[in-house]
């Protein structure tokens, strides 16, 4: 795998340096010995030569004896010619002398020319540094052999000239050798790295999400257009995800922090602009209001004339309330039928209570829905920053409070948040609005407690009862929530939720092959103004899987006293749907056996308060006495709430009641602990 290779600059001169130099080598070695071979031919030809017409020169002064003579030719000839000796040996003379005579010149590594003295060891070493011997007989005229005539050849002007071949050569190499390679920088400039910079300095410059500002320029050779052309495109679906990416994000954004139906601010942007609105108003001091805004009897529209209604009232709404308020303003809906405006930059409170007003009128006035005309009106409550709290669930704790007293004391108006409420008042408005958001975060859960039947032992079925699991408080009981949620209208949706969770436990159960019986369920008789109940009811139950006959409402008695005539229509409805009826908290409502006669009514429960001091309290057990009877009497399951002891059991045993809820066997318990007190003891364990 190639990694880091260093720049093309680098690469080139790396590449043509070497190129250079082999060249170089390579043509100054064939020029030197090209020129070598044709200087030794022309040294052999001009030896021989030289040779040839010595020969023919001298060998008559060699046959006169004219010893002067051809000393004195060879003198001039070696002094003309570069050769390395020239040596004659004269036979005529040898004999004479009874010696061998020798004679000749020869010419130093120095140029000097000398006689040569055939004894001299420095002379015959020279000559064997000459280049090349020639040698050739001098004949008589009568063709004796009267000498003979040796040419040593130099090498001097061999080396002389090879070193100029060789200078030459190099040169004219190297000049071809930069010529090619500023040739080839020319090219890989223009062709190849030039492109390939442009190619670079578009990538280079980048926007903020780092891809290039302009396209790669698809210049240069076929590969590199090839390559911008492959980024360009590469660049271009990077930017269209990325567009694609942005669009999602705003999406959710938008999903995250505005209201899906009417595009307000939803919650979460709701609590941030509180928040950065207090924090404002703190730096510049002046005052922030919160309003909350609450729809009266919303759910009516909802319950009658559909859901779709319903969002048609709340778009109309949003359009009238958007129009009241300035730019610095905020207009969220919280969720339901709840808005809320966070005014900013108030001088006195009196403005908040202007701008609640003309809410008031502007939601007060006809509005128009699938050609009917509506007239819906709201609630509202003022809080304001700093007089009534410092922090955004404080402002909201205290506005809510305050829409609450405006729904309590008759609807339709505004309520600023009074600190000289009492504390209990407070409380209590400060709980109910928890309780509201509360209902809204989900955090009420069933906790279930058996119904036993104390002949046979069986579980007959369980009451779902109300549990508030607060994230500050933890668990709190119905005792403190529920005649909260009584009066402020709560009820309903509360009641509502647990029989859905409920209903969903058990259906759950029943799919898991176990057996819960019957649900009871707590229905406060508020519902009964509700003409959709039924219906309500029904849609629970297919929602969940779950089958009308494991169903049963308890009424209190106590409730049903106050519109009895209301109720005997509802509860017969129920009843005809196939809906068990039982009557709660039995012997505390003082109802007549005439009216309990025309109840639908499956069962009724006697009220813990009658077995609490049982058997010792002779009042009490003749009342639960007469109670039981009168239960029998009317062919209706009779049950006994709050029994705790054994003598307590034996009692209703013993004046055959039959049916206990009480800690004696069980306490109320989540649904989980339900599910395990459910499953039979080996697959418990
Ligand atoms: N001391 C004692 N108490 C026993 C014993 N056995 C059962 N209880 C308690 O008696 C109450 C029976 O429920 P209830 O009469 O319907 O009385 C209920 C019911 O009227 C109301 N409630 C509870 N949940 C709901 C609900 O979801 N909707 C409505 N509308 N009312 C509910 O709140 C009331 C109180 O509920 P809880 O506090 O759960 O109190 C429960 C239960 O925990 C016992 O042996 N000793």
């Amino acid at each position: 795998m190639i990694k880091r290779l260093p720049s093309l600059y680098l690469l080139l001169v790396g590449l043509v340096l070497p190129a250079i130099l082999v060249t170089l080598a390579l043509s100054a070695s064939f020029n030197y010995h090209q020129a070598k071979s044709s200087i030794l031919m022309e040294v052999d030809r001009e030896s021989q030569n030289s040779l040839k017409s010595l020969n023919s020169t001298i060998s008559g002064l060699l046959e006169a004896y004219a010893v002067n003579e051809y000393e004195q030719i060879l003198g001039n000839e070696i002094a003309l010619t570069p050769h390395c000796a020239l040596i004659v040996e004269d036979f005529n003379l040898s004999k004479i002398l009874g010696s061998q005579y020798i004679t000749g010149y020869i010419r130093s590594s120095s140029g000097k020319i000398q006689s040569y003295e055939p004894d001299n060891p420095a002379h015959k070493e020279h000559l064997n540094s000459c280049l090349q011997r020639y040698q050739t007989s001098i004949l008589s005229n009568q063709d004796e052999a009267i000498g003979s005539l040796q040419l040593y050849s130099s090498d001097q002007p061999l080396q002389a000239e090879l070193k100029d071949t060789l200078s030459q050569s190099l040169l004219s190499a190297l000049l071809t050798c930069v010529l090619m390679a500023i040739l080839l920088m020319v090219l890989s400039r223009v062709f190849f790295i030039t492109p390939l910079d442009q190619i670079m300095a578009a990538i280079g410059d980048t926007d903020k999400t780092g891809l290039p500002n302009k396209a790669i320029p698809e210049q240069g050779p076929r590969e590199l257009r090839a390559l911008a052309r492959s980024m360009n495109s590469m660049i271009t679906s990077v930017r269209l995800s990325q567009r694609d990416l942005q669009q999602e994000k705003d999406t959710v954004n938008h999903m995250a922090h505005f209201d899906a139906l009417t595009g307000l601010a939803n919650r979460t942007l709701f609590n941030d602009r509180l928040e950065s609105g207090i924090a404002r108003a703190q730096r510049h001091h002046y005052k922030l209001a919160l309003l909350v805004i609450d729809l009266d009897h919303f759910k009516r529209v909802n319950d009658s004339l559909g859901h779709n209604a319903g969002d048609q009232v709340l778009t109309l709404i949003t359009q009238r309330l958007s129009q009241l308020i300035r730019s610095d303003d905020t207009l969220a809906r919280l969720g339901g039928d709840e808005f809320t405006i966070v005014q900013e930059g108030l001088d006195n409170t009196d403005e908040a209570c202007y701008l609640a007003q003309r809410v008031l009128h502007a939601i007060g006035q006809p509005l128009e829905v699938d050609n009917q005309l509506l007239y819906i009106n709201s609630s509202i409550g003022i809080s304001i920053y700093p007089d009534n709290g410092q922090s955004s669930a404080e402002l909201l704790m205290q506005a809510d409070a305050a829409m609450n007293l405006a729904k309590n004391e008759g609807r339709n108006d505004y309520r600023l948040f009074d600190s000289s409420l009492t504390q209990d008042a407070q409380e209590w408005l400060t709980m109910e609005a928890r309780l509201r958001k509360a209902l809204q975060q989900d955090e009420l859960e069933p906790f279930f407690q058996p119904q036993i039947n104390i002949r046979t032992g069986q579980i007959e079925g369980f009451e779902a009862l109300a549990r508030w699991i607060s994230p500050e408080e933890g668990l709190i009981s119905p005792g403190r929530f529920i005649p909260l949620a009584e009066q402020s209208g709560l009820i309903e949706a509360l009641d509502l939720q647990i029989i859905q969770k409920s209903m969903q436990h058990f259906a759950d159960w029943h799919r898991q092959g176990l057996n819960p019986g019957i649900l009871s369920v707590n229905l406060n008789a508020r519902h009964f103004q509700n003409p959709a109940l039924i219906k309500t009811l029904q849609d629970l139950m297919s929602q969940s899987g779950f089958k009308t006959e494991w169903l049963e409402v308890e009424v209190t008695e106590t409730q049903l006293m106050t519109k009895p005539e209301d109720a005997i229509q509802v509860l017969n409805q129920l009843h005809d749907s196939g809906i068990r009826i039982a009557l709660d908290d039995f012997g505390t409502g003082y109802s007549s056996l005439s009216y309990i006669k025309r109840l639908p009514i499956t069962k009724l429960k006697i009220d813990q308060s009658f077995i609490r001091d049982l058997p010792d309290d002779s009042e009490d057990a003749s009342i639960v006495r007469s109670v039981i009877a009168l239960a029998k009497h009317l062919g209706l399951e009779i049950l006994a709430e709050g029994a705790e002891t054994e003598q307590q059991i034996n009692f209703l045993l013993n004046n055959r009641c039959d049916r206990v809820q009480g800690y004696f066997y069980a306490r109320p318990m989540p649904a989980d602990a339900t599910q395990l007190y459910l499953t039979p003891e080996p697959v418990r364990a």
